[in-house]
Parts: C-alpha cells; sequence; structure tokens
C-alpha cells in the first residue's frame, strides 16, 4: 500500500524554485532517507506532505487523501522550526497534545519509549538540546501515527542519543508505522534507512538502497552523493552525464 506519494511537485516562492519535479513514493513498513545538502527541498517536501503548505503544480497524497485536513490525525511529525510552550512540563505537554489525537498511547508509555520518564516534571526551557528533540519524538507518537515525518530529527544529538532515538523510532516502526525523515548525514541514512532518497535542487537524483548506491565502486556513501549532485549539474548546463 502506497502511504506517501508525490508525483511532479513543484512548489515556488518568489523567484526560488524550491521544488522542481520532484518524485517521491513510500509504501507502507518502508524507513526512507531523504538526503540532500542545505537548500535542496527537504523540508518543503515535508511541509507540502504535513499540508501546511500546498505545491504550486504537481500531486501530493499521504495515505490516500489530500494531506492535512482528516489524515493529518494519522501522521506524526517532527520539525525543525517547532516552537514549544517554555513553561509547559513534559508530561503536560504530551499529555495534551495526545488529547488532540482520536487514538492516543498512554502518556507513561510514551515518556518510557523516549527515555523521558525521569524528566517528565521538568519545564520545557530547562532541557538539552537532545532531551527537547526526544520530547518532540513523543509529541509525533503520541497519536500512534500510521506515518512520521521526521525533519533532521537528530541533528543535537550526541552518538549515545541518536543510537537510542534510532532505536525508539525503529521500534514504532515494527509495530507498523512508515517513516520517512531528513538528513544530511550519509552514515545515518545508510544506517537507519532501508531506501535513501537524494535531493538536489528540488529534484530526486537518486532513489536506491544504500546497498545499491554504493554497489558501482564507490566505496563511500559521500562520494557517491558528490557524484551524483555533479552529475546533476552538468546535466543541467547540457554537459555529457556519465
Ligand atoms: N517560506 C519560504 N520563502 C522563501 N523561500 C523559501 C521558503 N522556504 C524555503 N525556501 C527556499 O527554498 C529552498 C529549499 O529550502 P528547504 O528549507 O526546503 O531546503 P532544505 O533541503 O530543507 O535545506 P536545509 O538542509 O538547509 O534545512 C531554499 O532555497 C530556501 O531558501
Amino acid at each position: 500500500m502506497t502511504v506517501l506519494e508525490m508525483c511532479d511537485v513543484h512548489k515556488t516562492y518568489a523567484e526560488v524554485r524550491a521544488l522542481d519535479g520532484l518524485d517521491l513514493v513510500v509504501e507502507r513498513g518502508e524507513i526512507v532517507a531523504v538526503l540532500g545538502p542545505n537548500g535542496a527541498g527537504k523540508t518543503t517536501a515535508f511541509e507540502l506532505l504535513l499540508g501546511l503548505s500546498r505545491p504550486t503544480s504537481g500531486h501530493v497524497e499521504v495515505l490516500g487523501q489530500a494531506p492535512g485536513g482528516a489524515v493529518r490525525a494519522r501522521v506524526g511529525a517532527m520539525l525543525q522550526s517547532a516552537g514549544l510552550p517554555a513553561q509547559t512540563t513534559v508530561r503536560d505537554l504530551v499529555r495534551l497534545l495526545g488529547r488532540a489525537y482520536p487514538r492516543s498511547l498512554p502518556v507513561d508509555e510514551v515518556l518510557e519509549r523516549t527515555s523521558l520518564t525521569g524528566r517528565a516534571g521538568a519545564r520545557v526551557t530547562s532541557l538539552s538540546g537532545g532531551e527537547r528533540q526526544r520530547l518532540l519524538l513523543a509529541l509525533a507518537l503520541v497519536g500512534a501515527p500510521d506515518v512520521l515525518l521526521l525533519d533532521e530529527p537528530t541533528a543535537a544529538m550526541d552518538v549515545a542519543s541518536r543510537r537510542a532515538f534510532w532505536r525508539q523510532t525503529r521500534a514504532s516502526v515494527a509495530e507498523g508505522a512508515t517513516l520517512l525523515f531528513a538528513t544530511h548525514d550519509l552514515a545515518e541514512a545508510s544506517a537507519v534507512a532501508d531506501r535513501v532518497v537524494a535531493l538536489h535542487e528540488g529534484r530526486t537524483v537518486a532513489d536506491a538502497t544504500p546497498e545499491e548506491l554504493t554497489d558501482h565502486g564507490r566505496s563511500d556513501l559521500e562520494d557517491v552523493f558528490l557524484a551524483l549532485t555533479d552529475e546533476w549539474s552538468s546535466a543541467v548546463d547540457g554537459k555529457a552525464v556519465r
């Protein structure tokens, strides 16, 4: 079953082409990483999938429906720009957000899963960067979502926190969720994802398993990505593509 579908999606902001014909399909139960340099269009794609903005042209579907609206209750999201009410405690915030969903997980279970039980009474302002990211994950999980959309979720985390984060997130996927996440970290994409979609200048330049991407004599995913973006730039300049 197709969970996420973006077909020839364009998104233009004044003079900027944030997305320029993006294609992306994610099937149920998949873990897909969206990789791309700064400005590639990752956040724009997530905003469209969440119904926070509309495409200039092209087609976007989530669980067979238009994004936002009724389907939003089945999607858990972590966005880079997320603001949190400063004076609220971790437990209250998770409980409050849980009430917004038709079927939510018990608050204690969510705190346990995200290793926040010991910080349940802490105010949001007192959290470390990594704890704040875990709280954002808790808020994404509390509605028992079918789809998780995580935009650079581990950006502020140290190595141990990252590992714990992905352990917790994988457990949710194992229970039937589908995961799309954005990252700059090629090692993370390759370790966590079943499939990697590389974006460059608002387009898909690769869509393959991590093994397939490194299968052509290129030992390192970073080299692969740089080669792909070079090939794409060359193609745009009208030069030959290898
Ligand atoms: N609201 C907006 N108004 C104008 N331009 C925008 C807006 N949102 C994004 N852009 C532009 O669209 C392009 C794609 O931005 P986007 O944030 O989607 O990239 P990204 O891949 O998420 O980048 P990063 O890795 O830096 O987070 C950039 O050139 C950005 O400046």
